[in-house]
């Protein structure tokens, strides 16, 4: 542990009842890192979160989040400092998005009411709106959740499947807003079922098998020809490790970090962002 861990959990256990949900599971995360988190349904990935949040404690093993020990009773003397976003985000449904983020911020009393305005317009929601919660739709309620758990700059933001319910600009917002976040030092768990999207955004993969964390194999690049040079930054904003190799007859061309995949698989991942491209080759190949 040095003093840019942001998560240290050592031997980690949990049982819900009789049931072992979680079993000898080491996690580090430090400063500036995207971890991604994946597994089955039921495999454990929430209650990763929530013990990671405070909202659940350890059956076995050590948890240290910013340097303080997570343990039964600490409640109230939680790391203040981070974002959560798991589940549906709940609100006050007969204000607007605005009044509900102030009413928030004032909790912490961190940030300033422009603060406020310029989180909620960094999802592509009108601040000034006098739209109430109650009239949004799932995917302004996920952004404004998005905005809720970014707004005051934590240093870890913890996220079960963030992009449920985006449209495309939805997500490109979401992605620019993390990134931008993440080079001020904010470390991030993303869990998702949306694995080729957390493969591509993610420094490291980890997926839940039979109760533990797996390191998803070695990251492969693949070799794309973008069709429109104008989509670069669509890939960036999703798959931040990408790298720019060259103009081929005028025609960007990119290498997309995966941990694995069939080409199936990654063409749906492409269309899914709206990006036609052409595949070169794999470097593993
Ligand atoms: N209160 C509880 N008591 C007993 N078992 C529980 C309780 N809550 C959850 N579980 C069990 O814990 C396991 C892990 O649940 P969890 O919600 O963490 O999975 P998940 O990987 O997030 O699933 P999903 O992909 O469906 O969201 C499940 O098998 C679930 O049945």
């Amino acid at each position: 542990m040095t003093e840019s861990t942001l998560v240290d959990m050592k031997k980690a256990g949990k049982k819900l009842g009789n049931n072992i949900i979680l079993e000898n599971v080491s996690l580090e995360i430090k400063k500036g890192e995207t971890i991604g988190i994946v597994g089955t349904n039921g495999s454990g990935k929430t209650t990763l979160l929530r013990l990671i949040a405070g909202l659940s404690y350890l059956s076995e093993g050590e948890l240290k989040v910013m340097d303080k020990q997570v343990k039964p009773g600490m409640m109230g003397s939680l790391p203040e400092n981070i974002g959560v976003l798991i589940e549906t985000p709940s609100f006050i449904n007969h204000e607007t998005g605005l009044e509900n983020l102030n009413n928030l911020a004032q909790i912490r009393k961190k940030i300033s009411k422009q603060d406020v305005k310029e989180a909620i317009q960094k999802v592509g929601l009108d601040p000034m709106s006098k739209k109430k919660v109650k009239q949004y739709s799932l995917g302004m309620k996920q952004r404004l959740g998005i905005a809720q758990s970014l707004m005051e700059t934590p240093s870890l933001v913890l996220f079960d499947e963030p992009t449920n319910g985006l449209d495309q600009e939805g997500r490109e917002l979401f992605y620019k807003y993390v990134q931008g976040l993440k080079k001020q030092g904010t470390g991030y768990v993303f869990v998702s079922h949306h694995e080729h999207e957390i493969e591509a955004f993610c420094d490291r993969v980890l997926r839940i098998e039979n109760h533990t964390l797996v390191p998803l194999e070695k990251e492969k690049k693949i070799s794309i020809q973008l069709m429109d040079s104008a989509d670069v930054g669509k890939v960036l904003s999703v798959a931040p490790n990408s790298t720019m190799e060259k103009q081929e007859d005028g025609k960007p061309v990119m290498l997309v970090p995966f941990t694995k995949g069939t080409d199936e698989e990654i063409d749906n991942f492409f269309k899914e962002i709206a990006v036609e491209y052409k595949r070169l080759k794999r470097d593993h190949e």
